[in-house]
């Protein structure tokens, strides 16, 4: 092709690129934590690795991983009690000698492995214990700061291993949770369409897309997310690693991030460990699709039927912080443009906080 013919083809001031990083291993299923030793030489990231966990997650399932590896791999230990940046710092140490990570664990230990493999230039391998959130394979990071938390640039694992038996196995709340924060993908996508209009963001269509149709894949399976079932677990991590990819897809967590989202985080900086990260954004989001004149109800049914709480007192919140966290969810990350940034008055709030609880 000619030098002219190109550009013919790329009309002048194209300058569009990205860079879409994903992982190459993504194994889902039975005893798939047994093929570790497989994946980790299909990768070749090197001879020693620090494993990540938290204290339950170490008996669930680190001790198991450092069994298998160990006479392969030197290994050593880390356990992050919490995300926060003296546990980084201290996680930092402990991770300089390695070749590699592993974060075994929920959505912090892996967000603190990703955190320190990234700023190390380390490869980090995903072992989810529980279903609980969609940050199993994205590249985004969420830490919690003084002033609310912040999505981090980091890099998604080079491989993931998530074994249904484990993860069936941990507590029926976490993965109903893990069910919420994608269900919570309907109003972050009109967040999003709504900064569009309104702002001239750049949307994904193909984002969009994958994170829509991720959530109504499992709101339609929703009869078949039984607690203790390992289909159960196959579905809902399915469903996860979709909305990790459409978040990678995005360059950013937006198709899965909100308004309810920016709920959420309000809410556990004004009642740090009383909902769990999923469970936040689904009440978050029953109430952000009723501002943005969707169908609320259905939301809050589809949540209802996999067991997720639709309600502060389910979770033993008093309802005027749950209408404190709306207010303040404007706060957190402003730049992202939401419903909940339009000018929610307090008595909008507290209205949104009763219809959570209309029979
Ligand atoms: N990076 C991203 O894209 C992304 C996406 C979603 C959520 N997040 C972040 O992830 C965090 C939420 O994750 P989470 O809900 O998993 O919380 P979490 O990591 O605090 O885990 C919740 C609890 O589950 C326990 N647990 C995990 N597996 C278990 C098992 N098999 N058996 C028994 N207990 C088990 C943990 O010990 C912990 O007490 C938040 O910080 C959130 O912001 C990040
Ligand atoms: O960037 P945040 O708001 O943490 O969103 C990431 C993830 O929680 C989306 O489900
Ligand atoms: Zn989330």
């Amino acid at each position: 092709m000619s030098k002219e013919q190109v550009q013919v083809l790329q009309p002048e001031g194209f300058n569009k690129s990205r860079w879409t990083q994903l992982p190459r291993d993504v194994l889902i299923g039975h005893e798939a934590i047994l093929q570790l030793p497989e994946i980790i030489a299909d990768i070749k990231p090197g001879k020693s690795a620090l494993l990540i966990t938290g204290g339950t997650t170490r008996e669930v399932a680190g001790e198991a991983v450092a069994n298998l590896l160990s006479g392969m791999y030197d290994i050593s230990r880390f356990i992050a009690g919490k995300l926060d940046s003296s546990t980084l710092e201290e996680c930092a140490k402990a991770a300089s000698p390695v070749d590699f990570l592993i974060g075994i664990g929920g959505g912090r230990v892996i967000d603190c492995a990703k955190i320190v493999s990234y700023k190390q230039g380390k490869p980090f391998i995903s072992v989810p214990t529980a279903a609980s959130h969609d940050g199993i394979i994205s590249g985004r990071a969420t830490l919690p700061t003084e002033n609310g938390s912040v999505s981090v640039e980091a890099h998604p694992p080079v491989a993931v291993v998530a074994d249904t038996g484990i993860i069936a196995k941990a507590p029926h709340r976490l993965m109903a949770s893990g069910c919420a924060d994608v269900i919570s993908n309907y109003t972050a996508i009109l967040d999003w369409e709504l900064a569009h209009r309104i702002r001239g963001e750049q949307i994904s269509e193909y984002a969009i897309a994958l994170s829509k149709m991720t959530a109504e894949i499992l709101v339609k399976d929703a009869n078949l997310i039984k607690p203790g079932q390992e289909e159960a677990a196959w579905i809902v991590v399915k469903a996860l690693v979709s909305s990790g990819v459409s978040m990678a897809i995005a360059g950013s967590s937006r198709p899965a991030s909100g308004g309810e989202h920016k709920f959420g985080h309000a809410l556990e900086r004004l009642i740090p460990g009383a909902a769990l990260h999923g469970e936040a954004c689904g009440i978050g989001s029953i109430m952000t699709m009723y501002l943005h004149g969707g169908d609320w109800r259905e939301i809050r049914s589809s949540l209802h039927h996999i067991g997720a709480p639709t309600t502060p007192k389910e979770l033993n919140i008093p309802d005027e912080i749950v209408v404190e966290a709306l207010m303040k969810a404007r706060e957190i990350r402003p730049e992202r443009y939401t419903i909940l940034d339009m000018g929610l008055t307090r008595e909008s709030a507290e209205y949104l906080v009763q219809l959570l609880y209309e029979e």
